[in-house]
């Protein structure tokens, strides 16, 4: 039987942390700022979009959550970001994902300002990661960075196989196995023998968004499992990408869903959002 990662309990952990570090700034006449750009009535980026907001009043941080109908134009919300750019009391930007297909998503995230950029998804953040000096991080890997580091996961010389290839999770976290020297495949849709390769790994990371998909049989003994995914069934219950309960008794650690990876990422772009805004802070003086 495996051990169970309480991503949940480390949240928490580094969010009393966080909350120590808003205070210490705030005697300094600093409050730390997010907003938060939602666009649309997508209903799992509402749910997700209030969990951000109450992690972030639990801090300390000043949230600001701008709710756009789905009409809204590109020129609209780019107008939007130019406002939050601008704006001294604002550290960080984050547009929700998925955007309204009449949308052009790449020019969004281009509009953010790179230092305001807490999600990490612009070009500059996502070039400076891939050349190895890395700056702001996406969030969910960078938060499944921090649990191999609380768990003593031991990456170097380490077997990874990241399944999903996505600019906000799966590329993202093989670039951040690969700097801690693990030996890393990515693996996607038109990966053949996805089993057998998932079978090689010590470290495996599941990105995919499809309900229970990595059974026992994917798994090696003694793994470490990752479950990015986040599925909601028609009743509203969220699965992972993982059967939790066959491969916890394979695994030596596994992530749950919910209290998982989700917390971390949340916590992560506090995380983000408290570093710019002391950077911000030397900027001006
Ligand atoms: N917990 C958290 O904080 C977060 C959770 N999520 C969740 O994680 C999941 C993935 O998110 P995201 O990366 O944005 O998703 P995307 O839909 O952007 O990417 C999914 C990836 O999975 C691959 N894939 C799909 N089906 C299979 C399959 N049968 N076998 C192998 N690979 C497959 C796709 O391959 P291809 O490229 O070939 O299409 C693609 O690369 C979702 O459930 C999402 O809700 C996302 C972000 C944060
Ligand atoms: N610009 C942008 N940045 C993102 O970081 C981003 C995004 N867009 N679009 C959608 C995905 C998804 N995502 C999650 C965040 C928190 C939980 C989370 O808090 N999960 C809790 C519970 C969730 C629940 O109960 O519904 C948990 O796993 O315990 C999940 C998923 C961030 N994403």
């Amino acid at each position: 039987m495996g051990t169970i990662i309480d991503g949940r309990g480390l949240a928490d952990k580094i969010q009393h942390e966080l909350k120590e570090e808003v205070a210490a700034l705030k005697e300094k006449g600093i409050v730390p700022g997010l907003a938060v750009v939602l666009v649309g009535e997508n209903g799992a980026s509402k749910t997700y979009v209030k969990n951000k907001e109450r992690s972030a009043q639990k801090v300390g941080i000043h949230s600001i959550v701008d709710r756009l109908p789905e009409e809204t134009t590109e020129q609209a919300l780019l107008m939007k970001i130019e406002q939050y750019n601008q704006d001294p009391t604002i550290h960080g930007i984050l547009v929700q994902l998925p955007l309204p297909l009449h949308i052009n998503e790449e020019k969004i995230l281009q509009a953010i300002l790179p230092s305001k950029d807490v999600d990490g998804f612009h070009p500059v953040n996502m070039g400076k990661l891939f050349s190895g000096q890395p700056d702001k991080l996406p969030c969910t890997p960078y938060g499944i960075m921090e649990m191999f580091k609380h768990y003593d996961v031991d990456l170097e010389g380490k077997n990874a196989v990241v399944i999903g290839r996505s600019n906000i999770v799966g590329k993202p976290m093989a670039q951040l196995l690969l700097m801690k020297n693990a030996t890393v495949t990515i693996a996607h849709s038109k990966t053949k023998n996805l089993a057998k390769i998932a079978q090689e790994a010590d470290i495996l990371v599941v990105a995919i968004g499809k309900a229970n998909f990595i059974t026992a049989d994917f798994v090696k003994s003694g793994a470490v499992v990752i479950d990015v995914g986040m599925n909601r069934d028609d009743q509203g219950k969220l699965a992972g990408d993982v059967a939790f309960d066959q491969v916890i008794d394979k695994a030596s650690l596994v992530t749950p869903v919910p209290k998982g990876v989700g917390p971390m990422t949340i916590t992560m772009l506090l995380s983000q959002t408290v570093s710019s805004a002391k950077e911000q802070m030397t900027v001006v003086r």
